[in-house]
């Protein structure tokens, strides 16, 4: 059985995944850290030269390839739930963990993160904070549904996540 974590961008899948593998001592691996290094190229780059599309499929594939394993827990990208193929591939091979925070706490991680250029490029020309809401207001019933347990992350470090988070996947497997 693998463990995904889904969520929005910067609501710290890949900071709680890989405290939440050491914790139950599964293997840890990112969706997006696979896309670059089999692409050879930043999130932001291939989405310049390619576009979303072609990012979307190639994130499917990847997704795929990791359902046949097991054991992982998985960092899957912010926008992994917006194809239904992704969405069934994980709940045919485990359980995925919704991560959520407020739209100002997505907004300064973003901003401090020195990742946020080269991983997260914007998906229009809108300003920051109104896309972090619009998007939220597509995705969260996607994040909604695919999902076996939601977690706040506000105002909580990862240690504290992730210690939570153990607590709760062992009292409802
Ligand atoms: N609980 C937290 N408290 C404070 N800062 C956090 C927390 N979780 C993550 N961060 C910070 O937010 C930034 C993004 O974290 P992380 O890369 O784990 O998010 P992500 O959900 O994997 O993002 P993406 O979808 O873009 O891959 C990092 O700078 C990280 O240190
Ligand atoms: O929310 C999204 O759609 C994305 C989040 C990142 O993890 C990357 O997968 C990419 O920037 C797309
Ligand atoms: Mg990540």
């Amino acid at each position: 059985m693998n463990i995904y974590l889904i969520g929005y961008r910067c609501t710290g899948k890949t900071s709680v995944g890989r405290c939440l593998a050491d914790c139950l001592d599964m293997a840890f691996t990112d969706a997006d850290e696979i896309f670059e290094h089999q692409n050879k190229t930043s999130i932001s780059d291939f989405v310049v030269q390619n576009g979303w599309e072609a990012f979307r499929s190639t994130e499917a594939q990847i997704l795929a390839d990791l359902s046949w394993q097991t054991g992982l827990v998985v960092a899957t990208g912010g926008g992994v739930v917006l194809r239904q193929q992704n969405v069934s591939a994980m709940q045919k091979s485990g359980i995925a963990v919704w991560l959520t925070a407020r739209p100002e706490t997505i907004v300064s991680r973003m901003q401090a993160d020195p990742a946020t250029g080269s991983r997260r490029p914007a998906f229009g020309s809108d300003p920051v904070f109104q896309e972090v809401i619009k998007t939220l207001d597509q995705r969260t019933p996607l994040y909604k549904n695919a999902c076996w347990i939601e977690i706040s992350t506000d105002d909580k470090d990862t240690d504290r996540i992730c210690h939570d988070l153990v607590s709760r996947i062992k009292i409802r497997s």
